[in-house]
């Protein structure tokens, strides 16, 4: 029950403390060539993009799945993005085979626990940076599409799930962010330890590559605690679209820039 409470809070905290926070200007999404001239969607100006981040197991694949199942909202999940473009005839598979020999599996994709040989770990910061070249762009792609086909929806309020928001420099490609975290390394990593092909060694390399939770938490707009119970972190999800729901068209910002950059 204290878990709940304090999620709630965090949120309705971090809604207040939102308005004057300064932005990170790092990032800028390579405009889509084939920018859409369609007229239509949602008026100008009223889609909220919301970053969703966290590290490692903190649970950003969960509440994706109740943003998207229990309250329609959609959600891009990049990690979902990148196992795609590894997946046979993914447009991964060729440029990533080419600097990692032997990463390719008999189906035509790429093995990730092979290509992880390669780039995990502190000696590998070098493979990762080429790696990161190659996938970063293609990722940065989908997500203009994701836009692109949310705001001919008239979608007001969409989700981009972004593992490295803050490591890379996305903070200035939405709107807000909000960060999931359990609040313990130790759920963190008991919850990480038990998926299935886990080592510690491979969660050792790949927390080292991420900003430190308690960082990530206070650059956040909003918290949402999982560290509670799956029933008390939908809570604080719910409580957290109704708000933006209600004051988000006057938050949104991101999209309209987005597109009159493209524009030139
Ligand atoms: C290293 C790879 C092969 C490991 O694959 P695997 O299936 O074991 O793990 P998965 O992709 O599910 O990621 C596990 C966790 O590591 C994080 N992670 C993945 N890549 C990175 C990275 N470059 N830096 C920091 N964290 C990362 C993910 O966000 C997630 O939290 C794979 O993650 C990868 O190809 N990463 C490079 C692409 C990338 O930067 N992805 C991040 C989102 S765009
Ligand atoms: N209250 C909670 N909120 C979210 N997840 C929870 C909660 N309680 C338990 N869990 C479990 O914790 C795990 C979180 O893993 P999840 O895959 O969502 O994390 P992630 O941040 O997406 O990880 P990755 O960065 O590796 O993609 C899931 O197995 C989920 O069921």
């Amino acid at each position: 029950m204290r878990c709940a409470a304090e999620a709630v809070a965090r949120v309705s905290r971090f809604t207040r403390a939102v308005q004057a926070r300064p932005r990170t200007r790092a990032h800028r999404l390579t405009p889509r060539a084939e920018a859409s001239t369609e007229t239509g969607g949602s008026p100008e100006g009223t889609m909220l993009l919301l970053g969703l981040t966290g590290s490692i197991g903190m649970g950003k694949s969960a509440v994706s799945s109740m943003l998207t199942e229990k309250l329609r909202v959609p959600v891009l999940d990049s990690d979902a993005v990148v196992h795609e473009l590894y997946s046979p005839g993914g447009d991964a598979v060729e440029p990533v085979a080419a600097l990692f020999p032997g990463v390719v599996d008999p189906d035509g994709g790429i093995s990730r626990p092979e290509l992880g040989k390669f780039v995990l770990g502190p000696d590998n910061e070098a493979a990762m940076a080429a790696l990161e070249a190659v996938v970063h762009p293609l990722v940065d792609a989908a997500r203009w599409k994701f836009l692109d086909d949310a705001d001919k929806a008239g979608e007001t309020l969409v989700v981009l799930d972004i593992p490295l928001l803050y490591e890379k420099g996305y903070e200035n490609t939405v709107d807000l962010v909000v960060v999931v975290s359990a609040g313990s390394t130790e759920t963190q990593r008991n919850r990480v330890l038990a998926r299935p092909g886990m080592t510690p060694e491979k969660f050792e390399a790949i927390v080292a590559r991420q900003v430190p939770d308690e960082e990530k938490r206070s650059r956040a707009d909003f918290v949402i605690d999982t560290g509670c119970s799956l029933a008390e972190t939908e809570r604080a999800v719910g409580a957290l679209v109704a708000e933006l729901r209600s004051t988000g068209a006057g938050r949104a910002a991101v999209w309209s820039r987005m597109k009159a950059e493209r524009r030139g």
